[in-house]
C-alpha cells in the first residue's frame, strides 16, 4: 500500500469503532476437526468429525482442521511467494492491476471499485480449475501477468491450489455425512468445479483501531479455505460476540460460504467474519474460495429436503451470484437476502 495511505484515517461506523478500540476480543476455544480418521476410514472418528462439524456450522458456519494431508512444505511456499509478490515495487503490482469486472488481478484497498469504507488491505486473486483448462492455468496467468521471473510462483500456486481442491472434496464429503445425505453429493457438485484463489496483505496501521483489513462480512461463494500466518486478526461472530481465531499453523480455517447454505436450504450458517489489523506487523493470508462450475443449477440435494419444507432461497447459478458481487453489490453480511430479491425481481422485469 503506498506510504500516504498510512496518512489515510478511515473513520467506520461508530459500533465498529469502539468495538475495536476496546481491544482484541476472546477467542474462540472450539477444538479443530481431526481429518486423521476420513484418511484411514475409522468410521468413529468419521462421526465424530461429522459431529462436529454439524455443531460448528448449525451455530456459526465456522471451523478448524489439522492432520489435513496438505504438505507444509507447499504451504510454506505459498506463504514466501505471497511475501515476495507483495514486496514487489507498487509499480509492478499496479502493472497486474485488476480490470472491471474480474476478481483477478491485484488491488490496493479497492480503491478503484469503491469510494468509502475501503478495507485496510492488498489482494491478488486468480482463478484454479482442475481440469488446467488454459485459461485457468495458474502458471501461464503467472507467466503472462508477471513474467518469466515468476514462473516458479506458478508452480507453487498451481501445487497449493491442487491440495486445497482435493482438501475441500474432503470437507464438501464430511459436510454431506453431517448433514445426512449421500455422502458423494456435493463432492461431485464441485469436482469440476473452477475455483479463486486470493493472497490477502495487511499492512500495519497506525490507527489500527480505526478501520479494518476487511470489514464484517459473509463469504458468497460456497466454501473458503483459509491460512493465516502467525499474526493473528481473523475474528468470527459466534455465540452473539465478535470472537478471535488464534493463529495455528498447523491448521486450516474452513467458513461455510452463502452460496453453500443456500444448498442446505440454510440448515448451516454462512460464517461472519471480519480482519482487524494491528499497529506493529503486515498480516498475511492464503484463502482458496471453493465454487462450483459457474453455469450449474444450484439447489439444495433432494435427500435433505422434507416433504414440507419450503426452500429459503431460489435456484442460482455460481455466475450470477459472482456478477452480482462484482458489478452491482459489494458482498457483505446480507448478500444472499439482497441476490435473492435481485435475481427474482430481475427474472420478473425480463417475463
Ligand atoms: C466472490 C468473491 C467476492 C470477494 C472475493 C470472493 C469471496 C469473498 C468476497 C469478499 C472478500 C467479501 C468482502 C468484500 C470484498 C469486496 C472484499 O473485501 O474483497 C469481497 C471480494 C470481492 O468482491 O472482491
Ligand atoms: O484474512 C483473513 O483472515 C480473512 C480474509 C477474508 O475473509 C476474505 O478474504 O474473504
Ligand atoms: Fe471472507
Amino acid at each position: 500500500m503506498d506510504s500516504n495511505a498510512s496518512t489515510l484515517i478511515l473513520r467506520p461506523p461508530l459500533s465498529i469503532q469502539n468495538d475495536i478500540e476496546k481491544g482484541p476480543p476472546d477467542e474462540l476455544t472450539e477444538p479443530p476437526v481431526d481429518l486423521k480418521g476420513f484418511f484411514n476410514g475409522d468410521k468413529e472418528a468419521i462421526s465424530l468429525a461429522a459431529s462436529q462439524i454439524r455443531a460448528a456450522c448449525s451455530n456459526h458456519g465456522f471451523f478448524q482442521v489439522i492432520n489435513h494431508g496438505v504438505d507444509p512444505i507447499v504451504i510454506r511456499a505459498a506463504h514466501q511467494q505471497m511475501d515476495a509478490f507483495f514486496d514487489l515495487p507498487t509499480s509492478r503490482k499496479f502493472a497486474v492491476k485488476r480490470k472491471p469486472g474480474s476478481v483477478w488481478g491485484y488491488s490496493g484497498a479497492h480503491a478503484d471499485r469503491y469510494s468509502s469504507k475501503l478495507p485496510w488491505k492488498e489482494t491478488f486473486s486468480f482463478g484454479y480449475s482442475h481440469d488446467n483448462s488454459l485459461e485457468l492455468d495458474v502458471i501461464n496467468y503467472f507467466k503472462s501477468v508477471l513474467g518469466k521471473d515468476f514462473e516458479e510462483a506458478g508452480l507453487v500456486y498451481q501445487k497449493y491450489c491442487e491440495a486445497m481442491r482435493n482438501l475441500s472434496l474432503v470437507i464438501l464429503e464430511l459436510l454431506a455425512i453431517s448433514l445426512g445425505v449421500d455422502r458423494s453429493h456435493y463432492r461431485k457438485l464441485f469436482e469440476d468445479g473452477d475455483s479463486i484463489m486470493r493472497c490477502n496483505s495487511y499492512p500495519p496501521c497506525r490507527e489500527a483501531g480505526l478501520t479494518l483489513g476487511t470489514g464484517p462480512h459473509c463469504d458468497p461463494n460456497s466454501l473458503t479455505i483459509l491460512h493465516q500466518d502467525q499474526v493473528g486478526g481473523l475474528e468470527i461472530f459466534a455465540n452473539n460476540k465478535w470472537q478471535a481465531i488464534r493463529p495455528r499453523p498447523d491448521a486450516f480455517v474452513v467458513n461455510i460460504g452463502d452460496t453453500f447454505m443456500a444448498l442446505c436450504n440454510g440448515r448451516y450458517k454462512s460464517c461472519l467474519h471480519r480482519a482487524v489489523v494491528n499497529k506493529e506487523k503486515v498480516r498475511r493470508s492464503l484463502v482458496y474460495f471453493v465454487s462450483p462450475k459457474e453455469d450449474k443449477v444450484l439447489r439444495p440435494p433432494e435427500d435433505l429436503m422434507g416433504t414440507e419444507e419450503a426452500r429459503k432461497y431460489p435456484d442460482f447459478k455460481w455466475s450470477d451470484l459472482l456478477e452480482f458481487t462484482q458489478n452491482h453489490y459489494r458482498a457483505d453480511a446480507t448478500t444472499l437476502q439482497n441476490f435473492a430479491y435481485w435475481l427474482l425481481s430481475s427474472k420478473n422485469t425480463l417475463n
